[in-house]
């Protein structure tokens, strides 16, 4: 089967943070399939009778999969969304894996303003977004792209700030680190490919539907 069966709805699942949550708010709309578990090696999980196919993608691939229609539909956080820019709908905001994206220093090189640390350089998984917030301050700054244990990076001096998510700040705390400025909010979105919300309109807005009755439900308790 492809991508492009009409009869089938194909779901892409980030690994990571978001997929158990995802997983449940899915299944409590009726949108489910036996096996489906991270841990799992198989990265395409079916169920016929419901004509649903769930894929299981890497975090920042998942935007790629739903733009090219490999996936009619996607769950995957804003702070993605935006850093991997593709052309994909933007249907719902589900309201879980609450986090923000940040500017942090060590404590020692705190400025009392954030020009201060132009020309400085700056350590990210999320160059774009880095990018953006800096040239909107009217402040150039080097980024450097890394892809993971963004803190590391100030404490060896490969870089005096960085710009990563933080949700609890224990992170940040732990490796003597302070937030310099707030630069977004983020939460987990439904996505959808352009063509298939068009094609599969009925099947994807009655998702998106039930998934929005769920959110307002869960916001109520
Ligand atoms: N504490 C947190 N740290 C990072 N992301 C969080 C946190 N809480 C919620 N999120 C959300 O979860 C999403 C997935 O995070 P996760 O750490 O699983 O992926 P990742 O680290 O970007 O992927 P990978 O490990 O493949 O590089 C983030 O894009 C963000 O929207
Ligand atoms: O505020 P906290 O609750 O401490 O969470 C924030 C941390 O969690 C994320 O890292 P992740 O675990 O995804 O590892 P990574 O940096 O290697 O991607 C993020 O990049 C921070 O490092």
């Amino acid at each position: 089967m492809t991508a492009v069966d009409m009869n089938y709805l194909t779901v892409a699942l980030p690994k990571g943070k978001l997929f158990d949550k995802a997983v449940r708010m899915l299944a409590g709309v009726g949108c489910a399939a036996e096996g489906l578990s991270q841990d799992s090696r198989k990265l395409v999980i079916s169920n016929d009778d419901a004509k649903v196919r769930f894929i299981i993608t890497k975090t920042s691939d998942l935007p790629t999969y739903v733009e090219y229609g490999a996936a009619d539909i996607g769950i995957i956080g804003k702070d993605v969304l935006i850093e991997e820019n593709k052309d994909v709908y933007e249907l719902l905001d589900l309201k879980f894996g609450y986090c923000r994206m940040v500017a942090a220093v060590p404590q020692e090189l705190m400025q009392d303003k954030i020009s201060d640390y132009a020309h400085m350089r700056v350590a990210t998984k999320y160059p774009r977004i880095a990018e953006r917030f800096f040239h909107s301050m009217g402040i150039q700054m080097e980024i450097i792209k890394l892809n993971g244990s963004i803190e590391l990076a100030p404490i060896v001096g490969l870089a005096e700030l960085i710009v990563d998510l933080v949700e609890t700040g224990r992170t940040l705390r732990e490796n003597n680190l302070v937030e310099v400025a707030q630069i977004q909010p983020s939460t987990a979105r439904l996505i959808a490919n352009r063509v298939s919300f068009k094609m599969k309109f009925e099947r994807i807005n009655s998702l998106a539907e039930a998934l929005k009755g769920l959110v307002e439900s869960e916001g109520e308790k």
